[in-house]
């Protein structure tokens, strides 16, 4: 990939599931290091997030992320590009927290001495080394959520995807995450429907009805969406959701 060459590609991606469309016409290049996702219910922030990280093939156009075609590419995708999901319970699927944070490093090729020295690497970055063999049933929901940033941060990718994964969770340990996202080396795109969770962010993407309906520096974008936000709430808007 050329030095200067955008680190996240999306060229004309078009989505329809279920007869619906999704997603339409979504172009991206992006260089930025934090960017945010935002738009109401339904616009298609979470399927873009997905098509980013090769989740789901787009029909029409492409989505590259470091020069990978990340849903033909599978293999160079899981090194290139991690995800949180708002809830950790759809996400963890091992018993234990060292067992879990080892998956992904054995999926990209590690072999298993080396994702076990890498899992000890990162419970002891963030002091959490008595953690390795608990079980994470016993954990509350925001330590489930550490335990998935942990994973992701041990995959060291270029590239972290968040779809929403602060929400569901206390005001400190939302600030705590935060804290930790906002210290990651990765690239961060973040789709959330709270602004603050997005001050400070170099971009912001204003999703609407499957399309750009603004792409620019965070305060502008934030500002303007806020607007529109606060005079759709003003209408009795939910009567429209049914088309
Ligand atoms: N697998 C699917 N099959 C059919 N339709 C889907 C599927 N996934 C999403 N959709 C539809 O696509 C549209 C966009 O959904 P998406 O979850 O991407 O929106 P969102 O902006 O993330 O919404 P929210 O803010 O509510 O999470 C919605 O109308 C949704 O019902």
């Amino acid at each position: 990939m050329p030095p200067d060459a955008p680190l996240i590609e999306l060229r004309d991606v078009a989505l329809t599931l279920d007869g619906r469309r999704v997603l339409d016409g979504v172009d991206l290049a992006a260089t930025e290091r934090r960017i945010g996702i935002v738009g109401r219910n339904g616009s298609g922030k979470s399927t873009l997030i997905r098509v980013i990280a090769g989740l789901i093939a787009p029909d029409r156009g492409q989505a590259r992320v470091g020069g990978v075609d990340v849903a033909h590419d599978r293999k160079r995708a899981v090194g290139v590009v991690g995800m949180l999901f708002q809830n950790p319970d759809h996400q963890i699927i091992f018993p234990t927290i060292e067992e879990e944070i080892a998956f992904g490093l054995t999926q990209q090729g590690r072999s298993k001495s080396e994702a076990a020295r890498a899992v000890a690497a990162i419970l002891s970055r963030f002091d959490k080394a008595h953690w390795a063999g608990a079980a994470v049933h016993t954990l509350s929901q925001g330590q489930k959520q550490l335990v998935c940033l942990m994973a992701v941060l041990a995959m060291e990718p270029a590239v972290i995807l968040l779809d929403e994964p602060l929400s569901g969770l206390d005001i400190p340990t939302r600030m705590q995450l935060g804290r930790y996202l906002d210290a990651a080396p990765a690239t961060l795109v973040h789709v959330s429907h709270d602004p603050d969770a997005l001050t400070g962010y170099e971009r912001v993407i204003w999703l609407d009805a499957g399309r750009i309906k603004q792409d620019g520096p965070a305060a502008r974008v934030l500002a303007a969406y806020g607007a529109e936000m606060r005079r759709a709430g003003g209408r009795d808007d939910l009567s429209d959701l049914a088309g």
